[in-house]
């Protein structure tokens, strides 16, 4: 569903922030992309989402090109970004018409997945309020209904689970689920490594821009002892953390 070749990002300011990414995700799969903060995550996302070019490098979604079909592309993905930008003069009800008309989603759909997401995420009569007036995980709700309403095949979730209360990630982790028990495919970033042994049919772990080991969490704990994830993943990240000396806090 997803294929990544050799692919790079250099910033601006000369800092490479993808080196030399290799990255197949198959149809059907969970596949979550795990790295702590800087890794180079939201970067890989926003390339494979089309908002930003690569360096160089290829990436194919569905077979096809980002640079060749980009615009065929968006239109089969479902993209949460994980600072939701929404316009925040609209209510939340004009930003989902909206995206169900850029999206041509016929009116019985979106009547019906409104209805049930509504339902799901319990966003309830605040729909019906301006988007400036709701709290960060009300704008994460709406983020994710907005993306889920026009039933895209691949889903790309920037750190998904971040803001939403625990009914409402238990019920997106269902979704995600559902979703890829259809074929189709998930694709997300999270710092939660519970979320990732829980949810994932496989991983891919991003330090400094590069991947350092994909595979699922079995292969991992085979790789690495039969340790908890946590510690594996703060092992093959090279962390720090367990030497850092908190006496000064005493
Ligand atoms: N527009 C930019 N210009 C220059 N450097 C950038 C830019 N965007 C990101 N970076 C740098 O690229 C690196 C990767 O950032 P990115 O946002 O992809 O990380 P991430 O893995 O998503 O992190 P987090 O988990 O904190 O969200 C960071 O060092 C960041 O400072």
């Amino acid at each position: 569903m997803i294929k990544i070749k050799n692919l790079e990002k250099t910033y601006n300011n000369n800092f490479k922030a993808v080196k030399n990414m290799n990255l197949e995700v198959k149809k059907g799969e969970i596949f979550g992309f795990l790295g702590p903060n800087g890794a180079g995550k939201t970067t890989t996302i926003k390339m494979i989402t089309g908002i930003i070019q690569p360096s160089s490098g290829e990436i194919f979604v569905n077979g096809l090109n980002i640079k060749k079909d980009p615009l065929k592309i968006k239109q089969s993905i479902g993209y949460v970004s994980d600072e939701p930008l929404l316009m925040e003069k609209l209510k939340g009800i004009e930003y989902i018409k909206f995206i169900c008309d850029m999206f041509e989603v016929p009116p019985l759909e979106r009547e019906n997945r409104l209805e049930k997401l509504l339902k799901h995420f319990k966003l309830g009569e605040a729909i019906n309020n301006p988007i400036s007036s709701y709290s960060h995980g009300m704008k994460q709700k709406l983020s994710l209904i907005s993306t889920l309403i026009h039933n895209p095949d691949l889903w790309i979730l920037d750190e998904p689970i971040v803001g939403l209360d625990p009914e409402s990630a238990f019920i997106l982790k269902k979704m995600m689920k559902n979703h890829t028990q259809n074929n189709k495919t998930v694709f997300f970033s999270t710092h939660i490594m519970e979320i990732a042994e829980k949810v994932c049919d496989r991983i891919a772990i991003i330090n400094k821009g590069e991947i350092i080991f994909m595979g699922t969490i079995e292969q991992l704990k085979e790789n690495k002892g039969n340790e908890s994830l946590e510690d594996l993943f703060l092992e093959v990240t090279e962390s720090e953390s367990e030497k850092i000396d908190f006496s000064y806090l005493d």
